[in-house]
């Protein structure tokens, strides 16, 4: 958020508040059942938008800060994406949204791709002039500034396209199929795939395409990925990736039926808190040995993923391609997890920076022409991912008696989570 005036000298006396939450805020609850109310519901919500109501989504956000600070809300010109403000501070000026970025927002009308007037009106007043108008993903919104030239000797013929979300950036760096699963595992772990027509659902996220204007994308994002990787392997392997590695290697696939729930942070997909450890008889315990507890985890959290994903009616066919990106699919071993239990072989990139590499063919996507040309024949001559492991023998048979075992011990959980207190 932009401050209109800048009482102190500096950089950051240009933003209108000093902390801003990020995407893994949660705080947001009660603005997010408002939005919901004023536009008839969850249900209706996500038909206009893409989503119901998420914590993190940025008109929740918006319509907190200015039912808590409206003086900062009415002082600020401008509120930007961090994707439109890192374009701006290369354009010099305000960049515009792009629709797919836009459309983690709760804010636009993913069909109609322009801002809903039931929504802004209901997070704050004068929304729409303090956002600006959205733009298609390719565009080109200005030439760099002189800034650039100067400093770093860009050329003063360089154009910006506008800039997107780390989603929609990877999946134009994978330059997704239809009917592929892209798989990121970064700090959050999302799942995403490419749609030829929105299916807005009460869970997940319908976005706008960020290559081709006239399609979309669905995204499902879990936010206990790296960070609950990270501490399990200090816990049950030392600190090491390598014996985290090993102990995937040395345990069998669906664990001696023994299944886990890690969510050290309130997750996102299912809304569930705490870790929970179930054996064979699914009764509840307390620790697994360690070697079992990071199979457990890595089970765990890609059974998750296929039965999210296949509640939503996007099911694994038999030319189905999983795409890895992210920093865990560098890890051999992690991945052989995936192709198990998704029953279909998973491919990576030559770089797990998929956002960036997409970012470069956007741009050069956009200066070909967007809308008006193929993503594809602009990306075609990119390398192609390459195959890093696939579904071992058995490994169906194992994972279709254990899905729906997992799955209902997920439903277990939540519904003692949602019992009244005695
Ligand atoms: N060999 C590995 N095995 C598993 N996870 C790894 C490995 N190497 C890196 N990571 C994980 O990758 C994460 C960073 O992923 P990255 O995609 O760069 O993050 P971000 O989502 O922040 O962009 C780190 O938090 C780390 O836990
Ligand atoms: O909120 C989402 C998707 O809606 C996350 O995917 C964030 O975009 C954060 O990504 P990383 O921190 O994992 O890069």
């Amino acid at each position: 958020m932009f401050s209109r005036d800048h009482p102190t000298p500096g950089f950051l006396a240009c933003f209108s508040i000093s902390d801003c939450p990020i995407w893994m805020d949660s705080s947001t609850t009660a603005q997010c059942r408002q939005l919901e109310a004023a536009v008839g519901g969850a249900r209706a919500l996500s038909c206009l938008t893409g989503s119901r109501a998420y914590e993190r989504f940025t008109g929740n956000q918006i319509a907190k800060l200015f039912q808590q600070n409206p003086e900062a809300y009415s002082n600020s010109e401008r509120i930007s994406l961090v994707s439109s403000f890192a374009a701006s501070l290369f354009l010099g000026g305000y960049s515009p949204i792009d629709y797919s970025d836009g459309s983690g927002m709760n804010l636009l009308q993913i069909q109609e791709k322009v801002w809903s007037q039931a929504c802004l009106g209901a997070c704050a007043p004068d929304l729409e002039e303090k956002l600006g108008s959205p733009v298609p993903s390719c565009s080109v919104v200005g030439a760099i500034s002189s800034y650039y030239v100067q400093r770093y000797g860009f050329l003063p013929t360089c154009q910006v396209v506008a800039f997107t979300g780390d989603n929609p950036a990877s999946l134009a760096g994978m330059r997704l199929e239809e009917g592929d699963f892209a798989v990121s595992l970064g700090t959050s772990d999302t799942l995403f795939l490419w749609l030829q027509e929105p299916m807005p659902a009460l869970e997940g996220h319908i976005f706008c395409n960020p290559v081709d204007v006239q399609y979309y994308m669905a995204l499902l994002c879990f936010k206990n990925g790296s960070l609950i990787r990270e501490k399990i392997r200090d816990e049950s392997a030392s600190g090491s990736w390598n014996k985290f590695s090993k102990a995937l290697q040395s345990t069998e696939m669906g664990n001696n039926g023994n299944l886990g729930f890690y969510f050290d942070v309130m997750e996102i997909t299912p809304e569930i808190i705490g870790r929970h450890r179930f054996n064979a008889e699914n009764i509840e315990v307390s620790a697994f040995p360690g070697d079992v507890e990071i199979r457990a985890l890595i089970e765990g959290q890609f059974m998750a993923k296929r039965i999210h994903a296949e509640g939503l009616g996007y099911r694994v066919m038999p030319k189905t391609k999983i795409l890895a990106t992210g920093g865990a699919s560098h890890n051999k071993d992690i991945l052989q997890v995936l192709a198990d239990v998704f029953g279909a072989p998973v491919y990576v990139m030559d770089t797990s920076s998929s956002a960036c590499v997409g970012s470069a063919y956007r741009a050069f996507h956009g200066l070909a022409g967007g809308a008006g040309v193929a993503f594809s024949e602009v990306a075609k001559s990119a390398p192609r991912p390459s195959l890093a492991a696939t579904p071992s023998p058995g490994a169906s048979q194992v994972y279709e008696a254990l899905l729906p075992r997992y799955a209902e011990l997920e439903q277990r959980i939540l519904s003692q989570a949602r019992r009244p207190l005695e």
